[in-house]
């Protein structure tokens, strides 16, 4: 069965396509910066060179995909036979990998509100795939649906009941997906089931997970992604008066205040560049508000990694993973230092020696916790939880 995976971002679309049980794809790729004039299309497995390319929204980056690396509708040997898809809410009522229909359709739209950067670009990936593969089924995999082994305890907040029982105010969490593969690697690595372990999706996102035995017991994200750690441009925990106070004072009404909170905070709004790329070069050259802004976010991570420490009981594995996480040595050092307390040691020859795309352990000799880098792979994730759905008997 050759399967297509579609991971939509807020202004991205990750694919990869895998043949017949196979968990190596024949080919993978990204458009990113979409509804940019800086769009662009890096594909491997034809050639590696990313090139420009125009698409004014998701539905457009889909079809330059296929324009790219075709439907496989002339051979019926490459012809796609199901997709899956990354959806980032699914709400409280997706526990696990759910075949699209109309009122799954509907749920994901009814979540808009709650993840407004990620459930349109899925559903108009979702809805563009309904028209060009009418008879593939289509899958969806969500990222809150790791996060649903949470203790009430975790994902409650300290407001009246009937917020939760009304307005389904409560915390689901994020990058489940994520979460969940890079903890069964981690097990899997170090030969342990019963890891306490926290993992850390440092990506244009990013998201803290304490995971006690392959199960989650917290994460930093909350009732949308914005909660919790530091972003590329979303702030994560603060005050919720911030708001009252802003929309009483600045002139700003509630969009235009949510708009600043979800793209013109954390990283961007701190120094100005939401690219940890762009903050690390500004702060090795003595910017002041880069620097400011990788203390802040490197601070806000050590804490959840405290904090998560104690919610588990202990701590046997650190784990970094996504854009930031696997490519920043110097970013994966400043949150490891000083926590010595935990005898979490890192080697800085180790950290510096990570290669892409390989599981890397970074911590030294000594250390009482492993930390390991491995690589983010929400598309195989997803391609395993769509081949267990579609092989599992009625
Ligand atoms: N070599 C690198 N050094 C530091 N940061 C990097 C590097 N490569 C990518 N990043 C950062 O990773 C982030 C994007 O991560 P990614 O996981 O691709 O994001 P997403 O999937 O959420 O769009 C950006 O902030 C980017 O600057
Ligand atoms: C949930 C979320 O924040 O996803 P991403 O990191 O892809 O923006
Ligand atoms: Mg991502």
């Amino acid at each position: 069965m050759t399967l297509l995976v579609l991971n939509a971002g807020s202004s991205s679309l990750k694919y990869q396509l895998f043949d017949n049980g196979s968990e190596t794809p024949r080919y993978r790729g990204l458009i990113d910066r979409i509804g940019t004039n800086q769009c662009h299309h890096s594909h491997t497995g034809l050639d590696d060179t990313p090139v420009s390319c125009e698409a004014a929204d998701h539905a457009a980056a889909l079809q330059e995909v296929l324009a790219r690396v075709g439907t496989g509708a002339s051979d019926p040997a490459l012809r796609i036979r199901a997709i899956g898809h990354r959806v980032v809410h699914g709400g409280e009522h997706f526990r696990c990998a759910t075949r699209v229909d109309t009122s799954v359709e509907s749920a994901i739209e009814r979540l808009i509100p709650l993840a407004p950067l990620h459930n349109p670009g899925s559903l108009a990936v979702i809805r563009e795939c309904r028209g060009l593969f009418p008879d593939a089924p289509q899958i969806a995999v969500f990222d809150t649906s790791f996060h649903q082994s949470l203790p009430e305890r975790a994902w409650r907040y300290g407001v009246p009941d009937s917020l939760y029982r009304q307005h389904g105010v409560r915390r689901y969490g994020f990058h489940g997906i994520s979460h969940g593969h890079v903890a069964r690697c981690a097990a899997e690595h170090l030969g342990r089931s019963d890891l306490k372990l926290v993992s850390l999706h440092l990506g244009n996102g990013a998201s803290a997970a304490a995971i006690d035995c392959g199960l989650g017991i917290d994460t930093s994200m909350g009732l949308t992604p914005l909660e919790g750690l530091v972003m590329g441009t979303r702030g994560g925990d603060m005050d919720p008066a911030v708001i009252f106070h802003l929309a009483r004072g600045s002139g700003l009404d509630l969009a235009q205040l949510e708009t600043l909170l979800t793209t013109g905070s954390g990283l961007k709004g701190l120094c100005g560049s939401a690219d940890m790329r762009e903050v690390l070069a500004r702060a090795e050259n003595g910017d002041a508000s880069a620097r400011l802004a990788l203390e802040l976010y490197t601070y806000r991570i050590r804490k959840y990694i405290g904090a998560y420490a104690a919610a588990l009981g202990g701590l046997d594995a650190l784990v970094f993973t996504a854009g930031v996480g696997e490519n920043a040595p110097q970013v994966r050092a400043q949150v490891c230092a000083g926590l010595d307390f935990l005898s979490l040691r890192v080697d800085p020859a180790r950290n510096t020696a990570v290669k892409p795309g390989h599981l890397s352990p970074i911590h030294s000799r000594d250390s009482g916790v492993a930390v390991l880098v491995i690589p983010a792979n929400e598309e195989l994730e997803i391609a395993r939880q769509v081949r267990k759905l579609l092989e599992a008997k009625p």
